[in-house]
């Protein structure tokens, strides 16, 4: 199959050979999809399985994609261990004119996710093949679409880029490509004409960069979930009193009216498997679901144990564009947390909305309750553990109901829509015509009651529904409080914007577990905590293992430069109060009397922050304490963004903008003080443009090249010294 040989011939620019490997389908329906798409557009594409891969003479064939699945516990598809036993035996670097693509399908709820693509493309590497497009990682449990869409469409400049002899516009095999195709490659070329200085490594690497720009082609990381955690038997709270009425769900708005120029729909999903069953118990719970705090099949990555809510504050006034809430959690036992640590919440799907779903679904009252079992041939890992529980149970904590749905589960809803009408509409929109109003359906965010109450000729059974929906997740939160402090170890705070947001057609949305706290507490008002009315609150909740470090520095002499506007505060006032407290042991322990600061400051290194806000009077956070810390000699420098107050002195619109004003000091605290930077915040802006003037600091003050710069960050981040908090 691999030839031995080191030929730089240019592969063929018309040839294409797709793989796939595939358990259920998946990879072999999408990569058939790649395979007619490339026909369509002149390429003489093959499509094989990846045991037939004898089929092919390797030696002509030198464009592959490779579409493979990963099954049982990250072992590759039963229609490709020829291959891999093939695979194995081959050594050298026989593979060098080779040329490929990777399209890995998997699902986050697995252990090792999308094994078998990973190790694919390490070992093709080894084998001497390049990659001339970025492996693209779907998962299933949030909608392969969601990766696989934008990979193929960005495919094809990739493609004609990569298999190009000579680098002009001209040369290019144009029927190949849309004429927008055609403009994204000619980009590509000029822009890497005019890189020349770049090492032929970093060009090929920024051209593929350019190409997947805005694609999703990496998956979202997904919260660890493996061991099972101590059961929650002990724990009691006391059920609600009267279950609020079931919700009735939203009308989805969507225009069909072009649903009529389209007679061919062409990419259907595969309809997910029928694999789980669900058997009636004996038994049938008590006091509406159960006496614990969460059902025993919910699975914890550290050990889960019950909060009780300290005190609660509102921590933003009315006017302001969001309500931003700071909870003290309490514990009985002591706890073991570092600051810059964060933990999960298993808040469960909201009342209504759970009673409203299975309503909808056809669960009568007095069946709600009814203790269940589900099980069933390779179910998901988040529903194998469900041994004993009731539908509701399920409904609140198992499956999530309100995350954007995906393309095979409207395919699925129309293969029950009784309604003619109704059935075309959901298989168009799942079809690859049906993009553009699929994409119209998740903008508008619906729950799936909403689904429901839009298509409502669709009679699906509920067991169907519980295994196509994705697991709930735990929610995370920054720890904003030190276990240094007075009675540390036995409470900590957390402080979270309440998600709820009204979309532009008019419906309201809301978050699962900030709006679930907020309704817990009662919903206070601006100003100062409060204590009463908490105590028969219990929250779940355990501690998220720390992969990042996002904590202090040991050596307490560093300095640490923090930028977190908004919420993205929360830890960094942990890290400062954990401060604090150091120095008064500090200066207890040395002895050090007033008068002394300077001396107490020079063993400690130097703290900045840099914080953003909208206005100074409606959400500068925490800003009572900055000042004291700032009056303390804690917090050495705080740089203030107001973003939409004018002339405010000495400030500027957004944290970034104050990086930049700050250069020269921001770059000498790096480079004579070794100086530890943190960002914690949004991914996509913020935490973008911080990016960009920390790389502007580099080049500016430290001599580097842009690439250089980037390449040092990104060594920084390795050696944990550059560390990132960010949510999306
Ligand atoms: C029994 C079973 C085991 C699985 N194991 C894994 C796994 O270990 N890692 C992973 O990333 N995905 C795993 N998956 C998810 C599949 O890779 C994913 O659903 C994919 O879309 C299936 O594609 P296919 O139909 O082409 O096989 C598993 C799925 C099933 C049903």
């Amino acid at each position: 199959m691999v030839p031995e040989s080191n030929s730089s011939v240019i592969p063929q620019a018309d040839h294409l050979t797709v793989f796939f490997a595939s358990q259920t389908g998946n990879a072999e329906s999408i990569s058939r999809n790649i395979h007619e798409q490339a026909q369509e557009r002149g390429f003489k594409s093959g499509h094989y399985v990846l045991n037939d891969h004898a089929k092919v003479d390797w030696e002509k064939e030198e464009c592959l994609v490779f579409v493979v699945s990963t099954t049982g516990d990250g072992d590759p598809p039963d229609n490709s261990t020829k291959f891999w036993r093939h695979l194995r035996k081959l050594k050298g670097t026989g593979l060098t004119k080779a040329k490929y693509a990777i399209l890995g399908l998997g699902d986050t709820n697995y252990d090792n996710f999308c094994q078998t693509a990973k190790r694919l493309d390490t070992k093709l590497q080894e084998l001497g093949a390049s990659p001339f497009y970025p492996r693209g990682l779907a998962d299933d449990a949030t909608g392969l679409e969601e990766t696989v869409d934008p990979w193929i469409k960005n495919l094809w400049p990739a493609l004609a880029h990569q298999v190009i002899s000579a680098p002009t516009i001209h040369d290019l095999p144009q029927p190949h490509l849309t004429a927008e195709e055609t403009k994204i490659v000619k980009e590509i070329i000029e822009h890497e004409h005019q890189k020349t200085a770049l090492s032929p490594t970093l060009k090929s690497s920024a051209a593929t960069n350019a190409i997947v720009k805005g694609s999703n082609a990496q998956p979202p990381s997904a919260p660890p979930v493996g061991s099972l955690t101590r059961s929650m038997d002990a724990l009691s709270v006391t059920p609600p009193t009267a279950p609020p009425a079931p919700a009735t769900g939203n009308t989805i708005r969507i225009d069909f009216s072009s649903m009529a120029n389209h007679s061919n729909l062409t990419a259907l999903p595969r309809v997910p498997n029928a694999n789980l069953k669900i058997t009636q118990l004996e038994t049938t719970s008590t006091a509406g679901s159960s006496r614990r705090i969460v059902p025993s099949f919910i699975q914890s990555p550290t050990p889960l144990f019950s909060a009780k809510i300290n005190s609660v504050q509102c921590l933003t006034p009315d006017d302001a564009l969001k309500r931003t809430l700071l909870v003290e959690f309490g514990f009985d036992d002591d706890v073991e947390y570092a600051p810059g640590d964060s933990f999960g919440i298993w808040a469960p799907n909201d009342e209504s909305l759970v009673r409203g779903v299975l309503a909808t679904l056809g669960v009568k009252d007095e069946d709600l309750n009814k203790l269940v079992k589900l099980e069933g041939e390779g179910i998901p890992s988040h529903l194998q553990t469900v041994h004993s529980a009731s539908l509701l149970d399920i409904f609140r904590y198992a499956v999530d109901l309100t995350t954007s749905t995906k393309k095979a589960n409207i395919r699925l809803f129309a293969d029950h829509a009784t309604d003619l009408a109704e059935k075309q509409k959901l298989m168009f929109m799942s079809s690859k015509q049906g993009t553009e109003l699929f994409n119209d359906l998740r903008a508008q965010s619906p729950t799936l009651l909403d689904i429901l109450h839009t298509f409502s000729s669709v009679k699906i059974p509920v067991v169907r529904v519980i295994e196509t929906l994705p697991p709930l997740q735990p929610r995370y939160y920054s720890i904003t409080s030190s276990p240094m402090a007075k009675n540390g170890h036995h409470r900590w705070s957390c402080a979270f914007n309440v998600v709820q947001f009204e979309l532009p057609v008019g419906v309201k949305r809301r978050g699962v577990c900030t709006p679930w706290l907020d309704d817990l507490s009662g919903k206070v008002s601006y100003g100062k905590p409060v204590t009463t009315g908490l105590s028969n609150i219990r929250v779940p909740m355990f501690i998220k293992p720390n992969e990042t470090k996002f904590n202090l520095p040991v050596d307490t002499t560093k300095p640490v430069i923090m930028i977190g506007p908004g919420t993205g505060v929360a830890p960094f006032m942990g890290f400062l109060e954990h401060r604090a407290e150091q120095r008064k042991i500090k200066k207890r322990l040395v002895n050090i009397g007033s008068g002394s600061r300077q001396h107490l400051d020079d063993l400690f290194g130097e703290m900045w922050l840099f914080f953003g806000c909208r206005h100074r009077d409606r959400d500068w956070l925490f800003r009572q304490q900055m000042e004291e810390y700032q009056s303390d000699g804690v917090l050495t420098q705080l740089h203030l963004a107001v973003s939409r107050e004018e002339d405010v002195p000495n400030s500027g619109k957004y944290v970034q903008d104050l990086i930049r004003r700050e250069s020269k000091k921001v770059w000498d605290l790096l480079h004579e003080k070794g100086a530890l930077i943190y960002v914690c915040g949004d991914a996509k802006g913020m935490a973008r443009s911080v990016h960009d003037e920390l790389v502007a600091v580099l080049v500016e003050h430290g001599g580097y090249e842009k690439m250089a710069a980037i390449m040092e960050l990104n060594k920084w981040a390795q050696d944990k010294r550059y560390l990132r908090d960010l949510w999306a």
